[in-house]
């Protein structure tokens, strides 16, 4: 379990991340969305201890992460891929690991095993390895002390589709076998698929959060006219909220059956309405967080 409660953090004047509380439980996966420079890379760093926050606390199994006696046999961290040793081959880098935290050797292998890399693999030098490799090389270290909880900064950069699916599975199946997962992704499409809790951020503050279930269901439905102003007024006069608009569509804080009888009633003609779903919580993430960054985060 991790428990995050009212972290800030200030750089001189700039606050990075502000007053953000969340928990994440185990047998789930918590997926952590947000722009770039949103604050999600800081909160980790501050969950961990290696950025002492301005203010709140962050406990992992109820203790404060600094005080774990051998943390990666607890807590399982990948937060920086690039951070690895460039001139050890994969498999010293593990090894040294598993030294540190007093694992089995065999664990080296089933953890390159587990993440994809071969023998061929692990014997070359970390500079050699694409992002996609570091981030496997950087999966399969977080896993070696066989932890109840990852915590994971944005794992699947760099992987390609194949092994973004690969590792959906390999979270998934951590959480189903009562492990906790934290991943930040600034890409919804990453997490929504594996996260079962979503903790979306903005500019430092927590901007949405909840089952990944109850976003969508609070998603309302998307609908569009020839003209978007009568439309407007229609669902104005019939007292439905409007909550955000695209390209000259709008989502609408009500059942789509309400909606299309708001339309009917002021003699709006349609040309599209849907209930919102995936697009609903795209939408959230869009309006919450809106800046062009996000715009190419749905993509
Ligand atoms: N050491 C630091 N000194 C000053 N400002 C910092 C420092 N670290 C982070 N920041 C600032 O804090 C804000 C949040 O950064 P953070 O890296 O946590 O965001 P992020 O959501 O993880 O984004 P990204 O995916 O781009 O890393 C940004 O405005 C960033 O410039």
């Amino acid at each position: 379990m991790i428990t995050v409660e009212r972290l800030s953090k200030r750089y001189g004047r700039h606050t990075a991340v502000d007053d953000v509380s969340f928990r994440c439980e185990p047998g789930t996966v918590t997926g952590f969305l947000g722009p770039n420079g949103a604050g999600k890379s800081t909160t980790m760093r501050m969950i961990c201890g290696f950025t002492p926050p301005s203010g709140g606390t962050a406990t992992v199994n109820n203790v404060d992460y600094r005080q774990l006696p051998n943390p990666g046999r607890q807590v399982g961290l990948l937060l920086d891929a690039g951070a690895q040793h460039p001139g050890r081959t994969g498999r010293e880098t593990l090894t040294l690991s598993a030294r540190i935290m007093g694992v089995p050797r065999r664990r080296v292998d089933e953890c390159l095993d587990q993440v994809g890399l071969n023998a061929v693999a692990a014997k070359r030098r970390v500079r050699a390895y694409s992002l996609g490799m570091r981030q496997r090389l950087g999966l399969a270290q977080a896993l070696l002390g066989d932890p109840r909880v990852l915590i994971l900064d944005e794992p699947a950069n760099g992987l390609d589709p194949e092994g973004i699916y690969w590792m959906r599975g390999l979270l998934r199946d951590f959480a189903d076998r009562g492990g906790t997962v934290l991943l930040s992704s600034h890409l919804l499409r990453e997490v929504e698929a594996v996260a079962d809790r979503l903790v979306v951020i903005g500019a430092g503050r927590v901007v949405a959060q909840g089952s990944k279930d109850e976003l969508l269901a609070g998603a309302g439905a998307l609908v569009r006219a020839r003209d978007p102003e009568a439309l407007r007024a229609a669902l104005d006069r019939a007292g439905l909220p409007v909550r955000s608009s695209t390209d000259g569509g709008l989502l609408v804080g009500a059942e789509p059956g309400a909606v299309g009888q708001a339309a009917a009633d002021s003699g709006v003609a349609l040309l599209e309405l849907r209930p919102a779903e995936s697009a609903g919580l795209e939408q959230i993430f869009l309006s919450l967080t809106a800046g062009d960054s996000v715009r190419e985060a749905v993509k």
